[in-house]
């Protein structure tokens, strides 16, 4: 069949497609609404330039993430439905996130009710679950790479590093805040990095900042591995989700709150949207 899906085995190009308005732009290149002609299919066409992948000698590492994003199927994971490539552009087709960038969404919003948050956690968990389950960890899953399906769903979208947009609101080099204390100490590492990143995009989704930001990267750092977790009065937080946020927050990777007892914790179970797939993922 010529639809989308059965993509992986054939052999793309640019022609394939009807190209539409651009979705962003930046460091490597540009993403474009596009709609593959025989399918019909709307799909996002990531668009990088080979030489700016030399220049930063990431090819070996957009081919790993390809790779591993090809072959994750999750309704929290955006898909990769496959790539081409000619002289000087690479183009990945990827899965149209109709409602877009969450970090946009949590900037306009300031921060997210307790069950918007649940609802995202809880989902982000089953992914993170889906991954791990697979031997894929470290899903860099800060607010930039996280989009927004058009039932209001998040897509873990990363594949090892972003599009930059203009208004992104970290500079260039990446931001330290989503690191756990064994990434920032730079010794080795496990799935468990997982769930401190979850516990900060958690804080972040409720406060509106993440828990360990500071000026200067130096005290990011020393507050990470302090972990010098405090809660803001405002806004108004509930102490069964500072609970959560607490188990998740641990310096000791073997001792923080394992994801499929994220689900069952009585702020997921109470706040979270009952999820269609959460049986059967
Ligand atoms: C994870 C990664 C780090 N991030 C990215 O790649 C970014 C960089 C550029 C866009 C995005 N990449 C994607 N974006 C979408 N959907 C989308 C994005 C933006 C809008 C939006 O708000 N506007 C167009 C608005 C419309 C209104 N005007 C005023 C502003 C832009 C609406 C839908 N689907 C798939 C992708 C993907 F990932 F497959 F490429």
């Amino acid at each position: 069949s010529s639809d989308v899906s059965s993509v992986e085995k054939r052999r793309w190009i640019l022609n394939d497609f009807d190209i539409g308005k651009p979705l962003g732009r930046g460091k490597f290149g540009h993403v474009y609404l596009a709609r593959e002609k025989r399918s019909n299919h709307i799909v996002a066409l990531k668009v990088l330039f080979k030489s700016q992948l030399q220049q930063s000698q990431v090819e070996h590492q957009l081919r790993r993430e390809v790779e591993i994003q090809s072959h994750l199927r999750h309704p929290n994971i955006l898909r990769l439905y496959g790539y081409f490539y000619d002289q000087k552009r690479v183009y990945l087709i990827l899965e149209y996130a109709a409602k877009g960038e969450l970090y946009k969404e949590l900037q306009k919003c300031k921060y997210f009710s307790e069950r918007r948050s649940a609802t995202y956690v809880a989902s982000l968990a089953r992914a993170l679950i889906y991954c791990h389950g697979k031997h894929v960890i470290h899903r860099d899953i800060k607010p930039e790479n996280l989009l927004i399906g058009a039932q209001g769903e998040l897509k873990i979208a990363d594949f090892g590093w972003s599009v930059h947009t203009f208004n992104r609101r970290r500079t260039m080099c990446g931001t330290l805040d989503y690191l756990p204390p064994e990434m920032v100490e730079s010794v080795e590492h496990d799935a468990s990095v997982d769930i401190w990143s979850l516990g900060v995009l958690c804080y972040e989704f409720l406060y509106g900042v993440p828990p360990f930001e500071a000026k200067e990267h130096s005290d990011t750092y020393r507050r990470i591995v302090q972990v010098d977790l405090k809660f803001p009065p405002k806004p108004i937080v509930s102490s069964a989700a500072k609970d959560l946020i607490s188990q998740m927050l641990v310096k000791d990777s073997s001792q923080r709150l394992p994801l499929h007892k994220l689900l069952e914790h009585p702020w997921i179970v109470q706040n979270a949207e009952p999820s269609d797939y959460s049986g059967f993922w």
